[in-house]
């Protein structure tokens, strides 16, 4: 059987009396797009930040890409293959669109000594970025200012940012938050549209938007997992259409 890209074991994080995550296991494998669902404090935002290192677990273990990083740091995730796209904007408002990029592509290229020295007259770097705001739909906007971008832009170039990376695995937190409807039909689809070319776990409340976009998805309540598989599955199961979708399961019977 292949290798799944992440592997999560009996992950648990307590907060006090508290238990965030607990004995959380899922796989997400090479190429798909995995959701995690669940109602508000279910502790989808603790589990993410445990994948991407800055969180400890108390106990349980990841695995990504066959290497063990349970006890790794962000920027050995980071180098092995990993990027987050954050729900609060965590751009340079005042560079441009194409800078933000660089920004973060020359990080992928070896750190930040001589960024303004060099990475700005990088043929390579400039050219990888304007395929990823190609990729992301914003190489028209590469000179604006981030600031004159709409908050949807403004969403859409946290991805590319985290694609610069050039990452096997794309966390993302809450892709769709805040966006209205148009700005969010333009994000699924460049989601889908990146599908195959990186792998995806994703956070997100659109539950119609996450049985568009995933392959599998897991869900959480109170820090468990409640049901994990297919999306097809998790969409028939019982407790989820109860919980999330407001069906009782006799309605349609
Ligand atoms: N640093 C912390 N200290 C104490 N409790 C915390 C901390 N972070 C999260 N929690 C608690 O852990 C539980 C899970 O929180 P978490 O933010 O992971 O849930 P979530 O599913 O992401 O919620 P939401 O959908 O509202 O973002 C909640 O009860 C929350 O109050």
């Amino acid at each position: 059987m292949t290798e799944p890209l992440l592997l999560v074991e009996c992950l648990h994080k307590s907060f006090g009396g508290l238990s965030a995550t607990d004995s959380v296991s899922l796989q997400v494998s090479h190429g798909s797009i995995h959701a995690i669902i669940g109602p508000n404090g279910a502790g989808k935002t603790t589990l993410l930040s445990q994948l991407f290192g800055q969180l400890r677990p108390d106990s349980g273990r990841i695995v990504f890409n066959g290497t063990d990083v349970t006890h790794a740091s962000t920027s050995a995730r980071v180098r092995l293959g990993m990027a987050r796209s954050f729900q609060i904007t965590s751009l340079c408002l005042n560079l441009s669109v194409l800078e933000n990029v660089l920004l973060a592509s020359q990080l992928r290229r070896g750190g930040w000594t001589g960024f303004w020295r060099r990475a700005t007259a990088s043929r390579d770097a400039v050219e990888q970025s304007e395929t990823v705001l190609a990729q992301i739909g914003l190489l028209e906007r590469r000179r604006d200012v981030v600031e004159q971008l709409s908050h949807g832009e403004q969403r859409q170039l946290e991805v590319a940012v985290a694609l610069a990376l050039d990452p096997l695995l794309l966390l993302l937190d809450e892709p769709l938050a805040g966006l209205g409807p148009d700005e969010a039909t333009k994000m699924i689809a460049l989601l889908k549209n990146l599908k195959g070319s990186v792998s995806m776990l994703l956070i997100e409340h659109d539950i119609e938007a996450v049985f568009s976009l995933a392959d599998g998805i897991t869900v959480l309540d109170f820090g468990r997992v409640i049901a994990s598989g297919p999306a097809d599955e998790i969409r028939g199961h019982p407790d989820v259409r109860k919980a999330y979708l407001g069906h009782e399961e006799d309605e349609h019977a």
